[in-house]
């Protein structure tokens, strides 16, 4: 191995994300193909033993990348030298729930990782958060790691962005490679906006490709919205490999940089861009430069886009007030 390894925890990685993850991570999807990964897997106790078992078939895999695997139940041991951290680990939700009934269940597990993070991850520490729901829970884990720069925690709306693409290049009887510029704005929620006003298609604009208002509004971004849901629906659990994929695009993406000409969606801390609150954690369409998330500026909204964005934008207000009042942030 040429390179030092680069240190990537992952929570929760006795559960189905986490099973479709590591194996991607271990054979160097994450980071490159030359990248040499230390793996650091952070479970509940009552799951370690599961985690182990993870951790034998990876062995059976004889991944030449991968340099190391260690399996702990302790947050701040597992974030130790962290460059790379993906805060899966949550609880999923089930049939008839929203992703914000997780709130309170799950934003006690991102403080003190948060903290964890902040006492021991390395100086270049990127944080992608999964677990649901995932903006407001990056908000947390942000919230108590003060010593490590706001812009390093993101949280994850790759997969929304993907099925955006297909359901779009489905549509329209193209492929996904002829799809440019689409942007999932706001919350990973039901109120998410995915936008195609500004996307291409072969170099035209995708909208008027579609030239249908009444299928954007009443089936694309409903089904796009919802495909969450309508996988739990068919599979009785939630998104797993696909949820994955996203994970390893968007952390692949954000150290390596997006294409030129194209840009991808990103959920991370407002600049006030978009007339989107300063501080809160919102998905924009975002390019990867020189390793940080850039806000594509200059974008027309029209009065459509903008009711969409400031219905998503204000439900991650409210989830904010939610976790202020329960004191997590
Ligand atoms: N942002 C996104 O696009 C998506 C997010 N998700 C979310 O990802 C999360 C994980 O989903 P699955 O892997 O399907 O769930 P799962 O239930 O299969 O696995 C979750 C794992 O996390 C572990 N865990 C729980 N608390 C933990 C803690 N404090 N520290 C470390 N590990 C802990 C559990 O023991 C379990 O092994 C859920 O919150 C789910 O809603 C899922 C799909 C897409
Ligand atoms: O819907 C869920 O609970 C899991 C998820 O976030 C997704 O598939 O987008």
């Amino acid at each position: 191995m040429a390179q030092v390894p680069v240190t990537v925890t992952v929570t929760g990685a006795a559960g189905q994300i986490g099973y479709a993850l590591l194996f991607r991570i271990a054979s160097g999807q994450l980071l490159g193909a030359d990248v040499p990964v230390r793996l650091r897997l952070l479970e509940i106790p009552q799951a370690v033993k599961a985690a182990e078992g993870t951790a034998m078939e990876l062995d059976d895999c004889a991944f030449p990348l991968l340099d190391s695997v260690d399996i702990f139940d302790d947050a701040t041991k597992a974030f130790e030298g962290c460059n790379v951290a993906l805060l899966v680990g949550a609880r999923p939700r089930g049939k008839g729930m929203e992703r914000g009934d997780l709130l309170e269940a799950n934003g006690g597990i991102f403080k003190p990782q948060g903290e964890a993070i902040n006492a021991g991850a390395a100086d270049d520490v990127r944080v992608l958060v999964v677990g649901n729901p995932a903006n407001t829970n990056a908000l947390i884990a942000q919230a108590h790691a003060p010593d490590v720069p706001a812009d390093r925690f993101n949280a994850m709306t790759r997969l929304d962005h993907n099925r955006a693409l297909s359901q779009l290049a489905k549509k329209l009887g193209v492929s996904v490679n002829d799809i440019r510029k689409l942007t999932i704005w706001g919350n990973h929620s039901a109120t998410q906006y995915p936008d195609i006003f500004h996307a291409e298609v072969g170099g035209s604009n995708a909208a008027k490709a579609v030239g249908d208002q009444s299928w954007i509004e009443d089936e694309f971004i409903p089904t796009v919205a919802k495909r969450g849901a309508a996988i739990i629906e068919a599979r009785g659990a939630s998104s797993a490999a696909s949820a994955a994929n996203a994970a390893i695009d968007h952390v692949h993406d954000w150290v390596n940089g997006t294409p030129e000409g194209d840009w991808t969606s990103a959920a991370f801390t407002s600049d006030g861009s978009y007339g989107v609150p300063e501080g809160i954690i919102s998905s924009f369409p975002a390019v990867s430069r020189n390793g940080r998330w850039e806000i594509v500026q200059g974008l027309d909204i029209d009065a459509f886009s903008r009711g969409r964005i400031d219905a998503s934008v204000k439900e991650l207000t409210e989830e904010r007030d939610t976790v202020r009042q329960l004191g997590l942030v």
